[in-house]
C-alpha cells in the first residue's frame, strides 16, 4: 500500500488525489496541469489544444486499493493452482532466447513456484523458497538467475550449490538447456578442471577453467574453485538448493560464508521442499531482509501420491515380501529405499539368487557407475532400482511411478526417531509435475512406532492392505500419467 501512496497524490501540489494524464503520459491534478505550458516530468511542450484526460486506470486501481478489494494472491494448494497459473512466460521474463528454450522443453506455463519466485529473484532480493517436490523449483531458480545474466560480461554471475554430484549434474543440465543460444556459458565443477594435472600447472591459475557465467557444484568443490580462481566480484547470485540439508553442516556454513564474503553484493536464494528452522535461522543471521515464498501447506505430503502400508505375514521375511511384490509388479519404474549400503547389497544379492535382476545405487559406487545408472534410469532402461537416500532428494525421473520404503528412514543422531525429511523427500520422487504416484511402506512389527510418528507428523493415514491386487490397481490407474514418459 505504501508503494502506492506516492502515486495517489499530484506530484506538483502533493494534495489533490484526482489525477489527470498529459499527452506524454504523465500524471498531475487538473488544477496544476492547466497552469503549465510544458510537462513537469519530461518538459515536452503542450500544444494549444491540450486538454488533460482523467487517468481512469490509476483511479480505478486506487479505488480498489482503498476499498481493500485488492489482496495479494493467497497460496492455494490444489493441484491445478500448483502446476498451472494465470501467468505466462512473457509476463514473467523478457529474454526471448530463454523463452524459446522453455517452449522447446514443452514447459507451456510457469508452475506456481516459478510464477511467484521468479519476479522476486529478478528484484535481486534474498529469497527463501519452499514448494512441494516435483513442482519445478529447479526451473524457477534457473530461469530467474539466467535472466539476470549479461552474457557480454565475461565473468561468473551465478553459482548453484548442491550437496550431491547427482543433483549438481541435474542442475547443470537444466541450466544448459535453458541457456542454449543465449551466449551464456554453463559449467560444473570437475576435479580435473579444478586442479589440472601437475604437468600442466601454470602459475596463472585462471588457466584451468575457462570463464563461465554459471557454475554448478557441490559446496566443497565450489569452495575449492573460489580458492583456486581467487574470485571476487560485485554482484553474484548464489543458489543453495536442498538448503535444509546443506546447512545442517557447520563446515558447509563456514565454507559458504567464506565464499559469500568475497562478493560485495551477493544475492542468496535458499531452496527446499522442506525449509527447516536451520534454514530460517541461517537466513535470519546472514541474509538481511530475506523474503519467503511458500507454496505448500506446512508438513503436508503431495496429495497426488497414494500411500499404502503392507506388513509381512507371520513367518515371512521382508525380503520375501518385497520380492513377491516386485516380481509381480506392472509399474513403469520403482525405487526401493534402504537405509544402508549393506542392506542394499544384501537385498540385491537376495533378488539375484531368485534369478531377478535389479540395479543398485549408492554413494560408494564410482562416478562412472553412478552416471551410467542415472542415464539408464532416464532412458527407461531400469525398471527397479535399490538405493540409499543419495537418490532421496532432487532425483527427477519422469517414469518413476512407485516408491517402496523397504526401511523406515531413521534420524541419524537419534535412531529411535524417524527422519521425517528423508521420508518426505523419498515420497517426492514420484508424483512429480502433475503426475500421480504410489508409495508403499513395508512395515515390520518393530518399525510400527517409528512409522506412527511419521504418520501423525504429516497427518496421513496410508491404506493398510496385504492385497497386492489393490496396490497394483492403484498403480495401473496412474499409468496413463506415465504413458508418454
Ligand atoms: N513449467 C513447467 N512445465 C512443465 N514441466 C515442468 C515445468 N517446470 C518443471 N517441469 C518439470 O517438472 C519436473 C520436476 O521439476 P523439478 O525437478 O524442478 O522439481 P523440484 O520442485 O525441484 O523437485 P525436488 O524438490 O524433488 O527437487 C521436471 O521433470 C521438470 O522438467
Amino acid at each position: 500500500m505504501e508503494e502506492f501512496e506516492e502515486m495517489l497524490t499530484c506530484p506538483i501540489c502533493f494534495e489533490e488525489e484526482e489525477l489527470y494524464l498529459t499527452a506524454c503520459g504523465h500524471n498531475g491534478c487538473l488544477k496544476c496541469l492547466l497552469r503549465l505550458r510544458e510537462c513537469h516530468e519530461c518538459r515536452q511542450k503542450f500544444s494549444g489544444s491540450f486538454k488533460p484526460i482523467k487517468n481512469y486506470g490509476l483511479m480505478k486501481m486506487i479505488e480498489v486499493i482503498k476499498t481493500k478489494k485488492f489482496q495479494p494472491p493467497k497460496p492455494e494448494h490444489s493441484n491445478e493452482t500448483l502446476y498451472f497459473t494465470n501467468e505466462n512466460w512473457r509476463d514473467l521474463i523478457v529474454n526471448p532466447e530463454i523463452i524459446d528454450n522453455i517452449e522447446l522443453g514443452n514447459w507451456s506455463y510457469p508452475t506456481r513456484v516459478q510464477a511467484e519466485a521468479i519476479p522476486k529473484i529478478l528484484s535481486r532480493q534474498n529469497v527463501l523458497v519452499e514448494s512441494w517436490n516435483g513442482t519445478g523449483k529447479t526451473g524457477s531458480f534457473a530461469i530467474g538467475t539466467l535472466c539476470q545474466i549479461d552474457p557480454s560480461y565475461e565473468a561468473l554471475q551465478v553459482v548453484c550449490l548442491s550437496h550431491t554430484k547427482e543433483i549438481k549434474d541435474m542442475h547443470a543440465s537444466v541450466y544448459s538447456f535453458l541457456a542454449e543460444n543465449t551466449g551464456i556459458i554453463v559449467e560444473k565443477t570437475e576435479k580435473n578442471k579444478l586442479h589440472g594435472n601437475n604437468k600442466s600447472y601454470n602459475s596463472n591459475k585462471s588457466y584451468y577453467l575457462p570463464y563461465t557465467h554459471v557454475l554448478c557444484g557441490t559446496v566443497d568443490s565450489v569452495f575449492k574453485y573460489f580458492k583456486v580462481k581467487d574470485i571476487c566480484g560485485e554482484c553474484l547470485t548464489f543458489v543453495i538448493d536442498e538448503s535444509d540439508e546443506i546447512l545442517k553442516s557447520q563446515e558447509n556454513i563456514q565454507k559458504i560464508n567464506t565464499i559469500l564474503s568475497k562478493v560485495v553484493y551477493p544475492q542468496v536464494l535458499l531452496y527446499s521442499a522442506t525449509l527447516s528452522d536451520i534454514t530460517r535461522s541461517y537466513a535470519y543471521e546472514y541474509l538481511p531482509n530475506a523474503i519467503e515464498v511458500s507454496i505448500k501447506a506446512p508438513l503436508s505430503l503431495n496429495p497426488k501420491v497414494k500411500l499404502f502400508n503392507i506388513m509381512p505375514e507371520r513367518g515371512m521375511s521382508k525380503k520375501q515380501l518385497v520380492y513377491n511384490l516386485i516380481s509381480n509388479l506392472a509399474c513403469s519404474m520403482c525405487i526401493i529405499f534402504i537405509n544402508t549400503k549393506n542392506d542394499g547389497l544384501e537385498l540385491k544379492a537376495y533378488f539375484e539368487n531368485q534369478g531377478f535382476k535389479t540395479d543398485y545405487f549408492s554413494g560408494d559406487l564410482s562416478v562412472s557407475e553412478r552416471e551410467e545408472i542415472i542415464e539408464h534410469c532416464q532412458l527407461g532402461k531400469i525398471k527397479i532400482i535399490i538405493s540409499t537416500d543419495v537418490l532421496g532428494r532432487g532425483f527427477d525421473c519422469k517414469s518413476l511411478d512407485l516408491v517402496i520404503n523397504y526401511d523406515c528412514p531413521k534420524n541419524p543422531s537419534n535412531r529411535t526417531m524417524p527422519n521425517f525429511e528423508a521420508y518426505y523427500h523419498r515420497c517426492g520422487r514420484t508424483g512429480r509435475y502433475t503426475r500421480s504416484g504410489t508409495v508403499i511402506n513395508l512395515i515390520e512389527f518393530s518399525e510400527h512406532p517409528l512409522y506412527q510418528k511419521i504418520f501423525s507428523y504429516f497427518d496421513i493415514s496410508p491404506r493398510i492392505t496385504n492385497d497386492f491386487n489393490e496396490v497394483f490397481k492403484a498403480i495401473e490407474l496412474n499409468s496413463k500419467d506415465y504413458l508418454l514418459c
